[in-house]
């Protein structure tokens, strides 16, 4: 049926269109100019209640338009109506459904009062003949038409029964009636809102819908409005009269006007007088029974409203798509598409493509769903929906762990597997036929220099045993000696009758040398552990120590200051040998060098015994007939020379003209320097040279490579960067965690548990290591404490962990503001104890695989059932309010009635606002919920979700 324009309507009721114009804006309808349309339901309301100035009642042209059809069919179906009205009223409903209908009837039904007021203009004249049959008492009449006039609102056919009762009372709610509900200016039209009686959620109320469903006024279905009616609706819709009120409901509808879902008559796909007797709601109008079923609703059936009258689709536009009018305009793709959709499997209420289980995915650090999305051809919406489905937020352009993408491949049956650094580093340098792995031949091997690191408390000599060193070097004669200070050098020294070099790096101090090696580079051969004969064995010289065993470092001890009264080496001696350093005088294979630096005492001794130490234990052999491969030791941009970097050269030979890349720094090698300012032409493994060329400045411990050419060099260093940042926006994993320290024992990621322990005096921290020493921890794990010291974890503690893969326990100390952060960006993990029991028993435990992550529940939000709307797909859909915090989908849930959990551990499986799925609907807002297969609901329950969220262990 065409809509009725504006000018239309004017001519009918004889009056000039700019009033009526006037009028309707004043109502709150949104008309623009005499063209424009008006909905049916305006149109019967403006005949039922003309506004002043219109000559024509609505009589003859309400029957004429829109009632004409529905009303036509009716006769029938009428007396059914008539005759139930009368029985019904009194036989409240047996069923389950009416009694849940009925409430809402209440509210409804003041609407129709309206009519009441103007029983002679209003359109129940037009409906009169309905009515008649009815018999329904004059006031009925016009009631019972409202609703069908409405069409819009009518969808819920449930409804129906209850709001005749309300009618009387009410009053005013209706549109058709209560202008002052009618007006609301403002309001928003019908459209969306799905417990609007124009989508059929409400039955009654052909009203305005206001957009708050519950709203009262609106005649949301409220219980106490139901007043005697609750218990009326009849049984079954067809036989029993829905409407305990009696009075109108039924009667009239028989014919058509019945709630129709589309509530616009003309569109509506669904013609209330087709199928009247379909499904529960028999074409007498069983009121009751056709409560509106979310039909259309989560399964996406729009059609709720195409049932007949008494059909159950009423409420489509809750929970579905809207009454006939949205279903007019699907297209042929559009319902296929949500045909296969209903039928396949999905995660959240979407659906994603999915592997086989085996399918793998390689992602790189830092990947984000959009990125996976890209890679199975997935919508990354759909995968954020399905992430949340499984407990994890994030958007889709948020970078995700291997943790989340492991749950998210698990989930959809991908193996998802993400590229280690170094790995990634390979794949990257692989790409451009650069291998970085190349198996050297054994005669293509030759021995290089072993790079030395000098490490040692506070005060102990290392800067000056450097120096020392450094004037002891013969080949640089009396000149001077090496002058430059490049971050490294070498010297030569004669061992057996050969020339020697050692290359030492000239920054002193484990701490520049964990943090190159937290990022990676393995620079240093052999740790020179400098300790004052005067002063012994001090806490730097244990974390030192401990530094250097973490790296798996030989070491030789440089008993320093041997030249000063009070010195005592034996004592130095001694006092390592409670860190496993023992003297060969004593039976052990370290090597003690008494010196001084001061003096420059027996450095030739130490060189000696660094290489007597290297060539014991090390071999040190590498190919210098290839593209160079080094690390970069440290660099500054220079004013004259642009960026200099001193660069150890590892593999290979670094020649002046190779196109290089150090970090993200790339270039050609213009000029190298060594260690006395004299240009070189080459450098060889173990040699340590400052190079320029370089277009930025490289970091320390960057790792460079001789490249192709140029542009190779580029490209190279601009994939590092782009990787770089991704792995910098990603959230670090726990490098190692107690929790999952099993499973990595397990998949033979680590063999060993290194921990550091700090904690507020020796006592405890001894006591503990003690303790933890002694824990069996079985075959093939090993646990080693590879550090451990009084006071507040610091960044040194950090970093070790990080270069080591340890875990830190804290034991009544704490890492604090930077320290607590950068453990956080690093993936560390700190444990705080303050009872030793409670940490000697979490770390056995995580030996032995059994420390499970301690949850704890955390209500997410809370949501009263204000309508429940049947679906025979997916059952009872609750339609709440929000009261406080989120409704989540995917969230647990708790159903409490009265204050008693009538259920526990209900999955909230769909979530609905208006037509569309969402994740999520916070405090204030109306929302439909589906909880899977708990039906048991009732009006007033109140649903509380929840989530799991793991403990923070103190
Ligand atoms: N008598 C004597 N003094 C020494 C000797 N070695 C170093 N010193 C002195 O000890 C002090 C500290 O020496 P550094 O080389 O600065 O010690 P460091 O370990 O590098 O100190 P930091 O850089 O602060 O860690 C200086 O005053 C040196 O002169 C030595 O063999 N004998």
């Amino acid at each position: 049926m065409a809509k009725v324009r504006v000018h239309e309507l004017a001519k009918e009721l004889g009056m000039p269109s700019k009033d009526l114009l006037a009028y309707l804006k004043e109502q709150g309808e949104f008309v623009k100019t005499a063209s424009s349309t008006i909905e049916a339901p305006v149109v019967r309301k403006i005949k039922e209640n003309p506004p002043a100035g219109a000559t024509s009642g609505n009589g003859g042209s309400a029957e004429a338009k829109a009632p004409a059809k529905t009303a036509a069919p009716q006769p029938p179906t009428a007396q059914k109506s008539t005759s139930t009205t009368t029985t019904t009223a009194p036989t409240p409903g047996p069923r389950s459904s009416a009694t849940t209908t009925a409430p809402k009837p209440g509210p409804k039904a003041a609407p129709q009062p309206a009519p009441v007021e103007t029983p002679a203009a209003s359109p129940a004249a037009a409906r009169a003949p309905q009515a008649p049959a009815a018999q329904a008492p004059v006031t009925q009449a016009p009631a019972a038409q409202a609703p069908e006039a409405p069409g819009k609102a009518a969808p819920r056919p449930s409804a129906p029964g209850p709001r005749p009762s309300a009618q009387p009372s009410g009053g005013s709610q209706r549109p058709g009636g209560g202008r002052s509900n009618a007006p609301r200016p403002g309001a928003p039209r019908p459209g969306n809102n799905p417990f609007s009686s124009s989508q059929g959620m409400r039955q009654g109320g052909p009203a305005r819908p206001g957009n708050n469903p519950f709203a009262p006024s609106q005649g949301m279905p409220r219980p106490a409005p139901r007043g005697g009616n609750a218990g009326a609706a009849g049984p079954r819709p067809g036989a029993a009269a829905p409407r305990p009120g009696g009075p109108r409901p039924a009667a009239p509808r028989p014919g058509g006007p019945r709630p129709n879902p589309g509530m616009m008559p003309d569109r509506s796909a669904v013609r209330p007088g087709e199928r009247p007797a379909r499904g529960r709601g028999g074409p007498g109008g069983a009121p009751g029974a056709g409560g509106g079923g979310p039909r259309g609703g989560f399964s996406g059936r729009p059609g709720g409203g195409g049932r007949g009258p008494g059909g159950r689709g009423g409420t489509q536009g809750a929970f579905g798509r809207g009454g006939g009018k949205v279903r007019g305009r699907k297209s042929k793709r559009a319902k296929r598409q949500e045909f296969e959709q209903m039928q396949a499997p999905t995660i959240g209420g979407v659906q994603v493509p999915r592997g086989d289980g085996t399918t793998v995915v390689r992602m790189r650090r830092g990947a984000s769903l959009t990125d996976f999305a890209d890679r199975i051809d997935a919508n990354p919406a759909s995968l954020v929906t399905v992430l949340f489905h499984l407990g994890e937020m994030a958007t889709a352009t948020q970078s995700l762990d291997e943790d989340t993408f492991a749950l998210l491949g698990s989930e959809l049956g991908y193996d998802i597997q993400i590229v280690s650094p170094e790995d990634e580093e390979k794949e990257l340098f692989n790409s451009f036929n650069i291998d970085l792995e190349a198996v050297e031949d054994e005669e293509n091997l030759q021995p290089r220099p072993p790079v030395v690191t000098v490490m040692g408390h506070v005060d102990h000599g290392k800067t000056r045993l450097l120096d020392a060193i450094r004037h002891a070097d013969v080949q640089s004669g009396e000149a001077g000696g090496i002058t430059q200070h490049i971050g490294a050098y070498q010297v030569h020294v004669e061992h057996e009758g050969n020339d020697r070099a050692i290359t030492f790096i000239d920054t002193p101090g484990h701490e520049a040398f964990t943090a190159m090696r937290a990022r990676g580079a393995k620079v240093t051969d052999i740790a020179i552990l400098v300790v004052a004969a005067d002063d012994g064995v001090m806490p730097q010289t244990v974390e030192a120590l401990n530094h250097a065993q973490a790296a798996d470092l030989p070491i030789v001890v440089a008993v320093n200051k041997i030249d000063v009264d009070g010195a005592n080496p034996d004592k130095v001696r001694q006092q390592l040998t409670e860190y496993n350093l023992i003297a060969e005088e004593y039976g052990g294979d370290t090597m003690f060098v008494e010196v001084s630096a001061k003096q420059g005492k027996n450095i030739d001794g130490l060189l000696e015994a660094v290489l007597l130490t290297a060539d014991a234990a090390l071999d040190l052999r590498a190919n210098p007939d290839r593209d160079a491969q080094g690390v970069a030791i440290e660099a500054n941009l220079d004013r004259g020379r642009g960026a200099v970097a001193t660069v150890l050269v590892q593999q290979g030979t670094l020649r002046i003209g190779d196109g290089i890349v150090a970090g993200t720094a790339h270039g050609r090698v213009r000029a190298m320097l060594d260690e006395h300012g004299n240009n070189v032409a080459e450098a060889t493994p173990s040699r340590p040279v400052q190079v320029m060329g370089l277009a930025s400045v490289p970091r320390a411990g960057d790792t460079f490579v001789v490249a192709p050419d140029d542009r190779t060099a580029r490209q190279i260093a601009e994939k590092r960067e782009a990787a770089d940042r991704q792995a910098a926006l990603a959230k670090v994993r726990k490098r190692i965690s107690l929790e999952d320290l099993n499973q990595q024992l397990e998949a033979g990621k680590i063999e060993t548990l290194n921990l550091i322990l700090k904690g507020d005096v020796s006592g405890s921290v001894e006591a503990l290591e003690d303790a933890l020493l002694q824990i069996d921890v079985g075959d093939g794990v090993d646990l080693r404490i590879i550090d451990r010291g009084v006071g507040a974890i610091t960044m040194n503690n950090i970093n070790l962990a990080v270069a080591s893969d340890a875990v830190i326990i804290g034991f009544n100390v704490r890492a604090e503001g930077q320290n607590a952060e950068y453990a956080d960006k690093e993936g560390v993990e700190i444990r705080y104890y303050s009872v030793i029991y409670q940490a000697i028993e979490e770390i056995e435990q995580a030996l032995k695989g059994m420390l499970k992550p301690e949850f704890e529940e955390v209500e997410l939000g809370t949501a009263e059932i204000r309508e429940i709307f049947r679906s025979s797909k997916f059952g009872n859909i609750a339609g709440s309010l929000v009261q406080s915090g989120e409704i989540k989908r995917g969230s647990k849930a708790r159903i409490t009635r009265g204050g008693t959990v009538v259920s526990e551990n209900v999955e909230v499986a769909g979530l609905r606002r208006f037509k569309d799925d969402v994740t999520e609907v916070r405090e204030g807002y109306e929302c439909g919920i589906n909880l899977g297969s708990f039906n048991d609901l009732q009006i007033g329950d109140l649903i509380a979700t929840y989530e799991m969220r793991e403990k923070p262990r103190a």
